[in-house]
């Protein structure tokens, strides 16, 4: 079993990971964390998780009255709420699973030192899918890293904040460790129209041929189940720095 409090109940990816850990018997949520002064801080998470019903666990707007509690905190919000969130887990030496998108490379490089201190992981896509994805992407790029002009495009709701998105990103880094390509040599594209839930197709032009390999999110229920077990694995491991290959033992 594990407990966790987790950041933003009234976003829309933690609202759905509130409803998926709710369904789940490894998981027990002890609380949750929002910004100061919002209407729903002190109340119930299931209702600020928009669930219609109460699950005996409160939302605070300070981690720190509620941290003892959990032995791991998850958040997919925004990047300063993910810092702040950081420096509480180290302190209080808690696990901390951050899905949100759009660090600056320090950032970045903050949130991964923690892996030497906390079961920690910072995963962009926690989608099964995505990840199948990106290892085949890492053999398509080891064979054909030389031959092709890569290209990364990603669609995401108009209000996404981060372009290219977190994942555009990773699958470059995996197409950058698996050939001689550097970031600079792939062109990214964001499309950012009405609210699609999120698409990356990565295109391998090559001479007199192409490859695309794609993925589509119909909605955001892959990311919450993802991160449901996510969180369990890391709650069975001690510190370190995991990802969802290790999730999946990919
Ligand atoms: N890793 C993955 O698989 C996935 C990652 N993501 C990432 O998750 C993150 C959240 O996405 P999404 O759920 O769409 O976002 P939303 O805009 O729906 O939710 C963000 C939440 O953060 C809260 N919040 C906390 N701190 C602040 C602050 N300082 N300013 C404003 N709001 C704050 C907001 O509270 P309030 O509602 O009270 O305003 C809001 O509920 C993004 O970075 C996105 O890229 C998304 C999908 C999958
Ligand atoms: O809709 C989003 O926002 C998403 N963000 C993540 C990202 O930046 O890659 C994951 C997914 O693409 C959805």
């Amino acid at each position: 079993m594990v407990n966790i409090v987790i950041t933003a109940p009234r976003g829309h990816m933690d609202g759905l990971i509130v409803k998926a850990a709710c369904e789940r018997d490894d998981i027990r949520i002890v609380g949750g964390l929002g910004p100061a002064g919002r209407d729903y801080i002190g109340k119930d998470i299931g209702l600020a998780a928009g669930l219609g019903r109460e699950i005996g666990a409160l939302v605070y707007d300070d981690l720190t009255e509620i941290i003892d509690r959990c032995d791991l905190v998850v958040d997919f919000s925004r990047v300063e709420l993910s810092m702040e969130v950081l420096s509480v887990c180290k302190k209080y030496k808690k696990g901390f699973l951050c899905g949100t998108t759009g660090f600056s490379a320090e950032q970045e490089k903050a949130l991964l030192a923690a892996g030497k201190e906390i079961p920690m992981m910072k995963a962009a896509n926690t989608s099964y899918v995505v990840n199948v994805m990106r290892k085949l992407l890492g053999i398509a790029a080891e064979a054909l890293g030389d031959k092709a002009k890569i290209e990364i495009i990603d669609l995401h709701s108009q209000n996404k904040l981060d372009a290219p998105s977190g994942t555009a990103l990773e699958l470059g880094e995996e197409i950058t460790a698996r050939s001689d390509k550097k970031m600079e040599d792939i062109a990214f594209h964001s499309v950012r129209a009405g609210d699609t839930p999120s698409s990356h197709k990565v295109i391998f032009g090559c001479m007199g041929e192409m490859m695309e390999i794609s993925h589509h999110a119909y909605n955001w229920e892959c990311y919450a189940r993802g991160a449901c077990d996510a969180m369990v694995y890391m709650a069975e491991h001690g510190p370190g720095l995991y990802t969802m290959e290790d999730v999946i033992g990919l």
